[in-house]
């Protein structure tokens, strides 16, 4: 096992044994440099623990730890969130300035061949600081073909610590940079100011690398009509599109042929033969449910083994899987900082910048991870507006599988609606904030990194890990989520928020005092609550505005979590205060408007 599935408590890692002696690992080492120069992809071939690799800078926000054993010796090893200078503008620079601040065994620098100037200014700063490091000089394999060759041993000599040329991707060069650790050793550089620094890198570059002229190439064709404001436009919609439409196909394949027949042909024989067993009672209510026609209705009847592992297993995870799945597809090829490009424009009015186009997209998968990305964004400001965004308008992959598994299969039209209600919440909410909230947004400055072939392995990787997080998270919730509405339901809590709540339902919503309970419950899971809705039999026009107003109320309690911890108490009391104002706007409107379509 990883330390850092073991040791949660980061910085805590000293007790993962080591290989041999079953002694705790005592050396550490940073993995440090700029965004997106292939620190993760380094990091879990060094660990062997995956962590998150992507075509975009800001990647990594949060540190991880993991451990490196070579021959006798046992390492923790931190993969730092990338950074261009330890005089941090944004929080996860922050945490590697601090990270760096507290020291270390030796820093191993990770520079990106082809940026090898802008990699250096950070790579100074840290031997500034006296950490023994060695250079991992990675990409070596992109600079070759961008005809920039750098030359190892003169940067070796220039610096006056270890260099190896390495592709983080292959493994090659990484057995050396192992090899070489124990030559990690501080380097001559004193304290400079930024100009200072700015010219020994010249320097350093002059002398240590050559460009030679290249043809330019149909991705250097590609790259550009990326980010033309014209065929930008075309080539997004065409990608954002064609994604969308790829996820519902693939979601819904998996269903029909793989998912549900599994559940109808494997699970629920095995569910009537329990039932024959339990016999009407408790037990039988609890693990299986209500029952229909003396059947399990996998979709109503509310059961932990039949609706609870249902809607996880037969209704999410496919759809969990198709969203990934094009999800890292996007990033590994490094199309999503070009969105950020494309959107700068629009986001701007809303007072974020268009970096925050890749937490939002994150926050379609899930809400928790979305805005665990909002770190890279600058200001505080920025970051209160975007994470408000994602919890009020950006539904997770598990709600909106509910929402086209249910609203679609009345009509497609009313899925539309939803999103249609959500998206101009999104603008308008946004509009409203930037307006309100004091203060300003930074320009965009993003780096765009070049269109990178991805590697199956990779993808593949990255789609386990993900997949992996949601049935961590999600299981112990929908099952528990589950057990607690059935209790709610025996003490009669349920019926008692009903009455409690059913007036404004009633009178702002249009809905029945019912559908007040699945509502609140969206609290713990909003996919469980959604399917909670269900058997409420309401009208389609009463499901689009339960619909609307679950997906924009409270956050899950996963996202709550993460809320507290990066906006504070006070801004999330805030964040949920808006986003229950603008669920009863929203949903009293669209009450309103159909109420007048008669
Ligand atoms: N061609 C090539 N691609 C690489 C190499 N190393 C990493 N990559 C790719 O570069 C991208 C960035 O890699 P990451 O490991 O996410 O970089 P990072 O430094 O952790 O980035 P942040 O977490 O954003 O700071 C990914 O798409 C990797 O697959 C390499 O040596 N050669
Ligand atoms: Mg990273």
């Amino acid at each position: 096992m990883s330390c850092s599935r073991s040791c949660p408590r980061r910085g805590s890692c000293a007790t993962c044994p080591s290989p041999s002696s079953g002694e705790p690992c005592r050396g550490k080492l940073l993995l440090v440099g700029n965004p997106n120069v292939g620190k993760s992809a380094l990091f879990s071939r060094l660990t062997g623990t995956h962590a998150l690799s992507s075509n975009y800078p800001g990647t990594t926000v949060g540190f991880l730890e993991g451990r490196l054993a070579h021959g006798e010796r046992c390492y923790r090893l931190v993969d730092v969130p990338g950074a261009y200078t330890l005089e941090a503008t944004n929080e996860a620079e922050e945490i590697a300035s601090r990270i760096v601040d507290e020291g270390a065994d030796a820093a191993i620098l990770v520079l990106d061949a082809t940026a090898l100037e802008r990699n250096l200014v950070l790579a100074l700063e840290v031997l500034e600081r006296k950490l023994p490091a060695l250079v991992a000089l990675n990409m070596v394999d992109e600079a070759r073909h961008k005809g920039i060759s750098v030359d190892p041993a003169a940067l070796e000599e220039a610096l006056g610590i270890p260099v190896v040329s390495t592709v983080a991707v292959t493994g090659q060069g990484v057995k050396e940079l192992l090899d070489r650790l124990p030559e990690a050793r501080p380097a001559r550089f004193a304290p400079s100011s930024k100009e200072e620094r700015w010219v020994a890198v010249g320097r350093i570059v002059e002398s240590v690398q050559k460009v030679t002229h290249r043809h330019h190439t149909w991705r250097d064709r590609l790259e550009d009509a990326s980010v033309d404001p014209l065929w930008g436009i075309l080539v997004g919609a065409l990608v954002l599109g064609g994604s969308f439409l790829l996820v519902r196909t693939l979601g819904e394949g998996l269903i029909d042929h793989v998912f549900d027949p599994l559940f109808e042909n494997l699970w629920r024989p095995l569910l009537d033969r329990l039932g024959t067993a339990l016999g009407p009672g408790t037990a039988r209510d609890l693990l299986l449910g209500t029952l229909f026609d003396g059947q399990v209705d996998f979709e109503q009847s509310f059961g932990i083994l039949s609706t609870g592992l249902y809607v996880e297993f037969a209704m999410v995870l496919p759809y969990i899987l198709a969203f990934y799945g094009v999800l890292s597809l996007l990033e590994d090829v490094g199309y999503l900082p070009r969105l950020a490009v494309l959107f700068d424009a629009l986001l701007h009015r809303m007072g974020i910048h268009g970096y925050a186009v890749i937490p939002t997209l994150l926050g379609l998968g899930c809400n928790v991870p979305g805005i665990l990305a909002t770190r890279v964004l600058e200001s505080r400001r920025e970051r209160f507006i975007a994470c408000t965004l994602i919890s009020v308008a950006v539904p997770c992959t598990a709600l909106q599988a509910m929402i086209v598994g249910s609203l679609g299969a009345i009509s497609m039209g009313y899925v539309a609606l939803v999103y249609g209600v959500l998206l101009l919440s999104w603008l308008l909410l946004g509009r409203f904030l930037h307006r309100i909230l004091p203060g300003f947004s930074p320009e965009l400055i993003v780096e765009i990194p070049p269109y990178r072939l991805p590697s199956p392995r990779a993808l593949g990787m990255k789609l386990a890990l993900r997949v992996k997080d949601f049935l961590v998270e999600a299981t112990p919730l929908v099952l528990g989520g589950i057990l607690l509405v059935d209790l709610l339901e025996m003490v009669g809590a349920m019926t008692l928020l009903a009455r409690i709540l059913g007036p404004l339902f009633r009178w702002v919503l249009g809905l029945p005092g019912e559908a007040a309970g699945p509502i609140v419950m969206g609290l713990f899971r909003k996919d469980i609550a959604m399917g909670l809705l269900l058997p409420l039999h309401l009208s389609p026009r009463q499901l689009v505005v339960a619909t609307t107003v679950l997906s924009m109320t409270f956050p899950c309690i996963a996202t709550f979590v993460v809320l507290l911890k990066e906006l504070g108490g006070r801004d999330t009391l805030r964040s949920m205060g808006l986003m229950i104002a603008a669920a009863l706007l929203a949903g009293g409107l669209l009450n309103a408007l159909f109420l007048l379509l008669g």
